[in-house]
């Protein structure tokens, strides 16, 4: 059983196709990331999975149960939003209690559900606080408990991390996970960064102009990507023709290297990134093709190269991905 199934979802806003005719299974208790441009229809797909917003077409099924003209709280869904939206006036454990105060549960039972969630979300010292008291990586946990406190089979998140600082972010995107392993229900999290789609996802939804361009383990995504928009879009991918079609190539898997047989691509070096444990080489051949390497450090190291030099740029055959058309 699917705990989410989209089927030949569309959404229109006036005559504009926004999400065309998708098709999605999200498995129980998975994490799945929608990810790609601005505009690609990932935040349509989420409000309408939530019924925040109405299916033009198709159907959403939750558990087997076709939810598409049912109203947001009858889903078994709940929604964690960017901006939180917290009470302002209310404290951390009657924000979190406030959804069961909606559905009639007793005062004493919801405020002890309360901090149990508040401890969840390792904020129960903090329980008394309002949310002006509280930092902003601390208010997204109140929100967190605030929507797990429903009991969702499916929590739906909306850039949940992209108003954090990126040491917070790395810490709440642990939490994030440990949290959907631990409650055993299913999320669905929507974002802008390839890099923590890779991180979280068991399943990665690539999206483009409204329809679903790869739907696969981020490993696979990486490692067979279908199109060049994916390869690109996923990073650490260099794009280039052959012939008619054009194929993937690992950044990590070429190499500065002018002795060895194989394909390759000879320019100048346009471009130089130290990043640490790696460091970025752009090649540009006179004709404008571009390429880059992702070098270990030490390989860097041994090397002469600099910015404007002559360089050439290697990789084995094998390690060519051929794109489709
Ligand atoms: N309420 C609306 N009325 C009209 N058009 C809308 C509305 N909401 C979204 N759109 C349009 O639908 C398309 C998809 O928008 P959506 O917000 O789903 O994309 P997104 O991938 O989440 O983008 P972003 O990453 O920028 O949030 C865009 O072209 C957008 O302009």
């Amino acid at each position: 059983m699917n705990d989410v199934e989209l089927v030949a979802v569309t959404k229109r806003y006036g005559g504009a196709v926004a999400v065309d005719a998708i098709d999605l299974a999200i498995p129980t208790a998975s994490y799945t990331c929608l990810l790609g441009p601005s505009g690609c229809g990932k935040t349509s797909t989420l409000r309408m999975i939530a019924g925040h917003e109405s299916v033009s077409d198709g159907d959403i099924l939750l558990a087997g149960r076709n939810v598409t003209l049912l109203p947001p709280a009858s889903r078994g869904t709940a929604m964690m939003f960017q901006s939180y939206a917290l009470f302002p006036h209310l404290s951390a454990r009657d924000n979190v209690a406030f959804g069961l105060r909606m559905r009639g549960t007793p005062k004493a039972e919801r405020l002890a559900k309360a901090d149990q969630f508040l401890d969840l979300v390792q904020l129960g010292a903090l329980a008394d606080r309002l949310p002006a008291q509280l930092s902003g990586g601390q208010q997204q946990r109140v929100a967190l408990a605030r929507a797990l406190i429903t009991g969702p089979r499916v929590l739906l998140l909306d850039e949940p991390l992209s108003a954090l600082d990126p040491f917070l972010r790395a810490k709440m995107r642990e939490e994030l996970k440990r949290l959907q392993r631990e409650l055993g229900i299913s999320f669905i999290h929507v974002t802008h960064s390839q890099e923590e789609a890779m991180a979280l996802a068991d399943l990665a939804v690539v999206m483009d102009h409204g329809r679903i361009v790869q739907a696969a383990p981020p490993r696979e995504v990486f490692e067979r990507p279908t199109s060049a928009f994916v390869a690109r879009f996923i990073g650490g991918h260099n794009v280039l023709p052959r012939g008619e079609r054009a194929v993937a190539v690992r950044t990590d898997r070429c190499r500065l290297d002018a002795g060895t047989e194989g394909p390759r691509l000879e320019g100048r070096v346009r471009a130089l990134e130290y990043l640490g444990s790696t460091v970025r080489v752009v090649v540009a051949t006179p004709d404008g093709t571009e390429a880059e390497a992702l070098l270990p450090d030490s390989a860097f190291a041994s090397s002469t190269v600099t910015l404007g030099d002559a360089a050439t740029l290697a990789w084995n055959a094998a390690d060519e991905h051929a794109l489709a058309a």
